[in-house]
């Protein structure tokens, strides 16, 4: 692609921590990986543009809240977003939830036809929501959000049930109170229930068919 085509479709997906925003950000992009292959249609998360904190001792690394807008570099996302629509090529950042920071190797982006990106917070950041063409809301209820991150932190990021739960009261709950519920005012399309809403899926899958058709 040169920067002479067809910028980028930019389809955000944000919501709770665990409400699925992963899984139906996969279930979409595995559906249309197949008709159309990894160049035209790839997945960004959000979580990658966690600040680097190698600065940082670990103790205090895992004092950080994570669920507030600053411990994200969204101007970085921002301009990955934007080098991509231009048709350049970007080295995306890969996060350690264990370390609690960016660790050295960087992941080649090559620029597609449709970026699904995901996140917690992305609708709520303007910069990133003036760059997305269409913002969707997973509306899954907190209590099995909770659950659901429970088991997830425990199995999958190293963490303890003791820490899941107390960084869930702090930090987790309050700051999507704040931050995330009120950016769901920016979406598009609200999905409830979760990751597996199949007809979500279809009709999402299907609108972007059509942006990879053309
Ligand atoms: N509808 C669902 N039914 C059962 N499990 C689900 C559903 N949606 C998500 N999950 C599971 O919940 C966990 C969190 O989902 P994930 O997609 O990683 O959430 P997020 O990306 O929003 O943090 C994962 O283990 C996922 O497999
Ligand atoms: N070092 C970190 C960084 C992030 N988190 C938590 O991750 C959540 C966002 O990721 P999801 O896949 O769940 O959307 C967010 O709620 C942070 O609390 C963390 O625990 N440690």
């Amino acid at each position: 692609m040169t920067a002479t085509t067809q910028q980028a479709v930019i389809i955000a997906i944000a919501g709770a921590s665990a409400s699925g925003k992963s899984l139906i950000a996969q279930s979409i992009y595995r559906k249309l990986r197949k008709d159309f292959g990894p160049d035209e249609i790839g997945v960004i998360s959000e979580d990658r543009y966690y600040r680097d904190q190698s600065h940082l001792p670990m103790e205090q690394r895992a004092l950080t809240n994570y669920d507030h807008p600053c411990a994200m570099e969204h101007e970085l996302l921002a301009e990955h977003l934007r080098t991509l629509q231009q048709g350049n090529t970007v080295h995306l950042p890969n996060y350690s939830y264990s370390q609690h920071t960016r660790v050295a190797e960087t992941t080649e982006f090559k620029p597609k036809k449709v970026i699904i990106l995901e996140g917690i917070l992305l609708l709520n950041n303007a910069e990133v929501r003036d760059i997305m063409h269409t913002g969707v809301y997973m509306d899954t209820p907190l209590d099995i959000c909770f659950l659901r991150r429970l088991q997830r932190d425990v199995q999958e990021r190293g963490r303890s049930m003791e820490s899941v739960i107390k960084q869930y009261q702090e930090t987790v709950r309050p700051m999507f109170l704040q931050f995330i519920e009120p950016s769901k005012q920016y979406a598009d399309l609200i999905v409830p229930r979760g990751g597996k809403n199949k007809i979500a899926i279809d009709l999402l899958a299907a609108r972007i068919r059509q942006f990879l058709k053309t």
